[in-house]
């Protein structure tokens, strides 16, 4: 079942820098928002976010001229994050990935998309064939940690923590970038036009079914469509896109931290079937921020979710979540290592 408009539009137009924001009824009530809809459809919208138009739009035009250049230049730039030990290697996780390189659901046997990451620091990037590319992404990520700044505490604010700036001190590198790694990755996605030739069968699949295995994803799409997330009843609701808007949703490890409260949410990229042709058979371009804490955070689900108000909630939770405190790091090479096995 499809269900349309379930996913909230929390709109952050009225939120100030004021003194004490846990008792601002406007971080509150953005606060409740987004508890309640990482915690049900597990996506949300924010509009009025402070990222300007033209510093996503730059990416996108970046991102369409790379993924448009001769696959052997692209291929200069070929991700291989194996160390000398053939060890995945957190360092080395920039790059471009050519279509069928990532597959993140068992039954898809092919993606039809290709990627480029970058990781803040280090990789080799195509500054000789397009110079603008690397500023214009940098911008972008800069544009989208002042938003995740914000939105970790209205975070906070919304879970009732004591602490607004609990997840903000376990994201000492959104500060000090040079000082703490994290697991933050900036990709775009380019998912291929399908040839006129080419037969397009009915619930066709360009990203299958995953959750994503950090923190928080903040994700921007163009106007082709596809997304599609799947709710805490396992529906899928359709993330249509909205101009101007980011898509914000939550990884393997917030659901690990709160016990459960704010799940992984599953998504995938289909090829809708109620549009024309033409459309269907249309390039999709995609920027996706994958946020994690500084890789040395002791994540400790315990401390954040035993809560007394979400006590219920979580005795009512049909899943065992171990409650031992593990790294950031440790928590997330043991995603990567079933991806890129
Ligand atoms: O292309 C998109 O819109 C989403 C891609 C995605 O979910 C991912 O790369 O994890
Ligand atoms: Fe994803």
């Amino acid at each position: 079942m499809n269900v349309t408009g379930a996913i909230p539009i929390i709109d952050l137009a009225n939120l100030k820098e004021v003194e004490n924001i846990a008792e601002d009824p406007e971080w509150n009530s953005a606060g409740d928002q987004i508890r309640a809809g990482l915690g049900s459809v597990g996506f949300l919208y924010l509009t009025n976010h402070g990222i300007p138009e033209n510093v996503v739009s730059q990416v996108f035009k970046q991102s369409s001229n790379f993924f448009g250049l001769p696959p052997g230049v692209k291929l200069k730039y070929k991700k291989n994050t194996q160390n000398e030990n053939k060890l995945f290697d957190l360092d080395r996780h920039f790059g471009y990935q050519p279509p069928g390189m990532e597959k993140l659901h068992p039954d898809v046997s092919y993606e039809h998309k290709e990627i480029f990451d970058w990781l803040y620091g280090v990789g080799v990037y195509p500054d000789e064939d397009l110079p603008e590319f690397v500023p214009s992404i940098f911008e972008l990520q800069l544009a989208c940690k002042k938003l995740l700044k914000t939105f970790l505490r209205l975070l906070a604010i919304g879970l009732k923590l004591d602490d607004v700036d609990f997840f903000l001190k376990t994201c000492r590198n959104l500060q000090e970038p040079d000082k703490h790694r994290a697991l933050n990755i900036f990709r775009l996605v380019h998912y291929p036009p399908v040839p006129e030739d080419q037969e397009l069968p009915s619930g066709a699949v360009r990203c299958g079914e995953h959750s994503d295995f950090g923190f928080l994803t903040f994700l921007f799409q163009d106007d082709v469509g596809g997304l599609e997330v799947k709710n805490v009843n396992g529906e899928w609701v359709d993330a249509t896109p909205i101009p101007g808007s980011v898509l914000v949703n939550t990884g393997d490890l917030t659901e690990f931290w709160t016990c459960g409260i704010l799940p992984a949410t599953p998504h995938r990229i289909i090829i809708p079937d109620d549009v024309d042709d033409a459309r269907r058979r249309k390039a999709r371009y995609s920027i996706v921020f994958f946020m994690g804490p500084d890789t040395d955070a002791v994540i400790t689900p315990t401390e954040m979710s035993k809560r007394p108000h979400e006590l219920e909630r979580i005795s009512k939770c049909d899943k065992e979540y171990s409650t031992d405190p593990v790294t950031a790091y440790d928590h997330m090479m043991k995603r990567v290592a079933d991806i890129y096995r």
